[in-house]
């Protein structure tokens, strides 16, 4: 029995050709992750290669959640928040299944929040510059001024306010109320790091490097964009009016 503290949310729409060599790079790690995939009914086949893996090798820490349809970023990841918070889980990942984020940074994210007294782990592309490797240069230009967009509206003190690869303390998760969490997309993320701050946890960046996919395609689209763009400011609205629960003990 491979028991962890540690699950590792793998949302997925259409990841066939990753999602075997993710859960198996994850697998390989020194330290022991468990990991939930929650697949939004992809045509293409992802959630039948997850069920080969849990009834062949991995069935004491591999999960699946398989939703109707492609319901969104978002609503995966609060599904998955819920599933680990009826569990014992004490650290919650959220990690792409493309490799965009790469497997081998996890336990440095797992570090800032156990070792360092992180509430958050934000792997982080702009600590230090721009670590992207292979974006065209209009979406690179287009995170980049997001995120200084998104600083200077809701004052988060991180630098990538959008990313996708973060570590939760158990504490944070069970204190935000996930189902005033309203966003999809990049908004989401935005808005979990926004309450996460004005809660008053404490958020720790590490610096990663985001390789584009090199499989598959990004799900991303021109109305998750605009969600973001107008979503920031009804958030900075909710920042003045809005009662954020306290962190207990
Ligand atoms: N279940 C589910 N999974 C989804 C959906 N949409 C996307 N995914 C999965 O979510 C992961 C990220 O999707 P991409 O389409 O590759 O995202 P991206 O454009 O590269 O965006 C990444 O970077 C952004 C910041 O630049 C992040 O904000 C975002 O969360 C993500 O990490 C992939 O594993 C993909 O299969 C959905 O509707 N449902």
């Amino acid at each position: 029995m491979h028991e962890s503290d540690s699950i590792v949310i793998i949302p997925t729409y259409n990841e066939k050709e990753n999602i075997e060599n993710i859960i198996r790079a994850v697998f390989s790690l020194e330290k022991c992750f468990h990991i939930l995939v929650i697949d939004d009914g992809s045509p293409d086949g992802t959630a039948a290669i997850v069920h080969g893996l849990i009834d062949n090798e991995f069935g004491d820490r591999l999960f699946i959640i398989e939703r109707s349809g492609k319901l969104g970023l978002g609503t995966a990841y609060i599904t998955g928040f819920k599933w680990a918070l009826q569990r014992s889980y004490e650290y919650v990942f959220e990690m792409d299944a493309d490799f965009s984020h790469n497997p081998n940074d996890l336990p440095r994210l797992y570090a800032a929040c156990h070792d360092e007294g992180g509430d958050v782990a934000v792997g982080s592309r702009y600590v230090t510059g721009v670590n992207v490797v292979n974006w065209p240069m209009g979406r690179v230009l287009m995170s980049y001024f997001a995120s200084r967009y998104v600083n200077f509206i809701t004052g988060i003190p991180i630098r990538d306010t959008t990313a996708g690869f973060v570590c939760y303390r158990r504490r944070v998760l069970e204190t935000i109320n996930l189902d005033d969490i309203r966003f999809k997309g990049y908004a989401f993320q935005i808005e979990m790091k926004y309450t996460a701050y004005k809660i008053g946890f404490k958020i720790k960046e590490v610096s990663v490097v985001f390789v584009n996919r090199r499989e598959g395609t990004s799900k991303m689209s021109g109305g998750i964009f605009s969600e973001a763009l107008f979503g920031v400011m009804r958030l900075r609205l909710d920042g003045w009016f809005k009662k954020y629960p306290k962190i207990k003990g």
